[in-house]
């Protein structure tokens, strides 16, 4: 039985909207925490130790703001961890992430590293770019730092919500990178049914009103874990 349901582009925005309107009354921040905490908790589960550093790779919006949480407490569990975030959202949520990221000692880079400095001195590159709202082509500079970067090097990389650049829909249709590890949140997108490498679920905020109300089915997850392997459970 296929327990998993894919999600549509809309679908991840309209229930991200009913998530945060006024009959479950979320905020963007504590969601942004729960998920940015999940998928912290997968990387550590599945790089318990990476000699190098991480580079968190930050997009303009929320996936970015994920990135930002999940550094900072990748950080609190003894990672080394660098943030590149070239276009800075101009808005207190994402003022005090970095403000918060910098308290721990995480260094913003100014540039982005070159290949050579990417595949020596990173053990793992963290794709925190694009979520769900991505679409059309990829513009600068997130569309050198995929191309001429990610499609190139060795070094694993971790996606959160769906590899940047793919379609949330219909998956690598622009030939990129294919991540090691696709960290979902709340629920995978439809783009992500063709990835075959390790693929966890986060993002354990669901509430059980909101699942009957949108008839929408989840793995379970064990204990207090943030995550859930789904790597096996796709069709
Ligand atoms: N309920 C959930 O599932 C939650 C989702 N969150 C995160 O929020 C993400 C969605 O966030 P957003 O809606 O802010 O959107 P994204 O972070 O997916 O991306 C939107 C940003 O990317 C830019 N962009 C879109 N297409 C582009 C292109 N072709 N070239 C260049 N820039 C482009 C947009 O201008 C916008 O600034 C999810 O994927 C997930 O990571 C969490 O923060 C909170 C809870
Ligand atoms: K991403």
């Amino acid at each position: 039985m296929n327990i998993i349901k894919y999600l549509t582009q809309n679908e991840a925005i309209v229930m991200d909207q009913l998530l945060m309107g006024k009959k479950y009354a979320f905020s963007t921040d504590s969601l942004m925490e729960l998920a940015g905490l999940s998928c912290a908790s997968a990387i550590q589960d599945v790089y318990p130790s990476i000699q190098k550093k991480i580079l968190t790779i930050c997009g303009p919006g929320n996936n970015g703001g994920d990135g930002l949480v999940a550094s900072r407490h990748l950080v609190q569990f003894g990672y080394d961890v660098n943030v590149y975030y070239p276009k800075k959202t101009d808005k207190e949520l994402y003022h005090n992430l970095v403000t918060q990221c910098k308290h721990e000692g995480i260094e913003f880079l100014e540039s982005m590293p070159s290949n050579y400095q990417l595949d020596n001195d990173y053990g793992l590159i963290i794709d925190s770019i694009f979520g769900y709202s991505f679409k059309g082509d990829i513009r600068a500079p997130f569309d050198t730092i995929i191309k001429d970067s990610l499609c190139i090097i060795k070094t694993p990389i971790a996606s959160i919500d769906m590899p940047s650049g793919w379609d949330v829909e219909n998956g690598n249709i622009r030939n990129l990178f294919t991540p090691d590890l696709l960290i979902s949140l709340a629920a995978p997108k439809l783009g992500s049914k063709s990835f075959k490498g390790k693929h966890y679920l986060g993002g354990r905020f669901l509430p059980k009103e909101f699942l009957k109300e949108t008839n929408l089915t989840i793995p379970k997850y064990n204990g207090s874990n943030q995550f859930v392997d789904i790597t096996n459970l796709q069709i």
